[in-house]
This record gives structure tokens, sequence and C-alpha cells, in this order.
């Protein structure tokens, strides 16, 4: 195996700074085969991506395997450089180069979906000791609005789960790394005084609509975990082509201190204010601008018209047991 790594170095709050040289003398003792890629700025995965399979490509590599080493944004980009690159050489993805994931990011929320470690050197073996991929269903989605199209990994939130990854991400505190936690706490309570409700209509498979006039989030997830660890659909899976639609309706103070006592014993799926679909495909229509996010990134302040599905990609990871 050849593994081609990119690395973030400013995952985790700069964690991918300190743990590279650890992982890189580990792989040298090991005399693995393998090269690095730093990203230098946001976005910049992407295009590494597509640059290692161009080079990948073009030497007839069989036994490549890309490597994100980063969080769940390092993983999201690597993904969208190798969709992007297979989209424009459809001839040349039989087989596609698998993606292996090293989760020394924050959040880590799709490595936590698939079971894998957040301690470096256990991933680690994982991506060393795995012999065959694993196909995943990843989220896609079109963009109605904007004649776009994307990908998630984990979920793709429209409401209170986008404004506290807006809030925090503009937060001062963000990159300290003592008071990032303390930041982002501040940042949920900010999102949850100051969202205001919106109306949004799912389209279901069979053409049924449902609108909810006082939505607070919507999520689509593609795997039980979001926001760093918090269980928000315990049945969903990397390996089903259903995604999973959560709706929370504006609640009240007191819904507010149910819906998280209910989330901690995994049963916040049957509050009355909380609504749950899991299909194949559907779609998401909001009439006012609320903020958006994919992975965790940003997509700023829209109103949305998107339909969603799921595609394959293979993994360079074990599948792990079905909860
Ligand atoms: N050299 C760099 N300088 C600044 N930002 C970078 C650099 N390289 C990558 N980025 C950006 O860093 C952002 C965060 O990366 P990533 O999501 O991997 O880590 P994280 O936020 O710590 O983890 P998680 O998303 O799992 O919480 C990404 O949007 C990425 O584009």
């Amino acid at each position: 195996m050849e593994y081609f790594i990119i690395v973030n170095p400013t995952a985790g709050g700069n964690n991918g700074r300190k743990v590279w040289p650890q992982v890189e003398q580990y792989l040298d003792q090991a005399a693995i085969s393998y090269r690095t890629y730093f990203t230098e700025y946001d976005g910049h995965a992407v295009s590494i991506a597509m640059q290692i399979l161009n080079q990948v490509t073009a030497t007839n590599h069989p036994d490549a395997i890309i490597v994100a080493a980063g969080g769940d944004g390092t993983l999201h980009e690597t993904l969208l450089g190798c969709m992007r690159f297979y989209a424009e050489h459809p001839l040349l993805q039989n087989p596609r180069v698998p993606i292996g994931v090293l989760p020394i990011g924050s959040g880590n929320d799709f490595a936590r979906g698939l079971k894998i470690s957040r301690q470096w050197q256990d991933a680690l073996q994982v991506i060393l000791t795995t012999k065959k991929p694993v196909n995943i269903e990843i989220g896609h989605f079109d963009n109605h609005d904007y004649q776009s199209d994307g990908y998630f990994l984990n979920n793709f939130g429209i409401g209170l789960d986008a404004t506290v990854v807006h809030f925090a991400n503009h937060s001062l505190l963000k990159s300290h790394q003592q008071l990032s936690g303390f930041s982002y706490w501040a940042s949920v309570r900010h999102a949850i005084k100051s969202l205001k409700p919106f109306r949004l209509t799912v389209s279901q498979p069979d053409g049924t609509k449902i609108t909810y006039p006082r939505a607070f989030l919507a999520t689509v997830t593609n795997q039980p975990y979001f926001g760093g660890g918090i269980n928000i659909a315990p049945k969903a899976s990397l390996y089903q082509k259903q995604l999973d639609l959560i709706i929370v309706e504006k609640p009240t103070r007191r819904q507010i201190f149910l819906f998280i006592f209910m989330l901690l014993l995994k049963r916040h799926l049957k509050l009355r204010f909380v609504h749950h679909f899991s299909e194949t495909h559907f779609g998401l229509d909001t009439q006012q601008a609320r903020y958006g996010q994919i992975d965790g990134e940003e997509l700023g302040d829209k109103v949305y018209h998107v339909s969603y599905e799921t595609q394959t990609y293979p993994f360079w990871v074990r599948r792990a047991n079905q909860t």
C-alpha cells in the first residue's frame, strides 16, 4: 500500500501540528510507504485530493489510499476533491481510490459513526491493517436555487445547529484551546435565544408534503452523531441508503430541558415536538433565510430548496458493528 496523507495542521485547535511529527516518526520506523500533503488554507484539501488522484491514475497505482488527517472539515474537503475528480474523469473510476480516516480534529463525528478511535495510534492501526475498502453511503444534495450540488459525510443542518456553528466560528475564544469548550456552549445559549422559528416543508418520496410552521432545527443526517458527539439519530447508519431527518419545533424553556434529558436517554425522538423521518430521498423547502451547515462548515444565511439522497464511496475502514 502507498498512503497519500492530507494533513490539516490546524485541525483540533492545532492538534494536527502536534500529533503529525509523532505519526511521521511511527510510519518511518515501521518503513511504511507514504507521502504527506499539508493543507495551507480553507478548501485546500479539495485541490490536494484532486492532485493526488491525477498523479495516482496517471501512474496506474493500484494500491493507493488517500488518508484525511484532520477533523470532519478536512475529510469533507477530501471527499469533495475525490468526487469532483471522478465526475471530471468518469472512465477512471473503476476502482476508485479509497479514503482512510485519521481523526485528529475536534468533533470527528464521522469517525465516531464508524467507531474509529480518536486516539491517533489506534486509528492509524486500522488504516495500516485494513485489507479491503468498505462502501459507505454518503449524503448528496441538489440545491435547486443555485443549480448546484454537494456532499455531506455527516449532516446538513438548517436552523439551530448551523446558528451554533456560525456563532462558534466567529467567537473570539474559538482558537483558545482552554476556552474553546466554553465558547461552544456560549454559542449554543446565544443561538437558542436569538434564533427565530422558520417555516419548513418536507417532501416525502410518495409525494406527501408536511409543513412545520415553527421549525427550529432541521438536520438531515447520514449517521448518528452531530455537533461533536451528540447522538441525534441513534438508528442512522452509514451503510444504508436511508438518510435520517430530525426536525425540532421551537421548544419552550421547559421543553429544552426535557429534550436534553431525553437526548441523554436516546429517547428524544419520541417527544411530540420532535419529528423523525428515515427515507432514501426527500426534499426540504424553507421560506425564511436561516443559517445552514454541512459537516460543521458554514453555508450562510439562506432560503433552501434542497433535495437529498445518498451515493456510495469506498472508505479504507473496517465495518463497524451496528448499534
Ligand atoms: N493551514 C490552514 N490554516 C487555516 N485553516 C485551515 C488550514 N488547513 C485547513 N484549514 C481549514 O480548517 C478547518 C477545520 O478543519 P477540520 O474540520 O478538519 O478540523 P476541526 O474543526 O478541528 O474538526 P471537526 O470538524 O471534526 O470538529 C477546515 O475548514 C479547513 O478548510
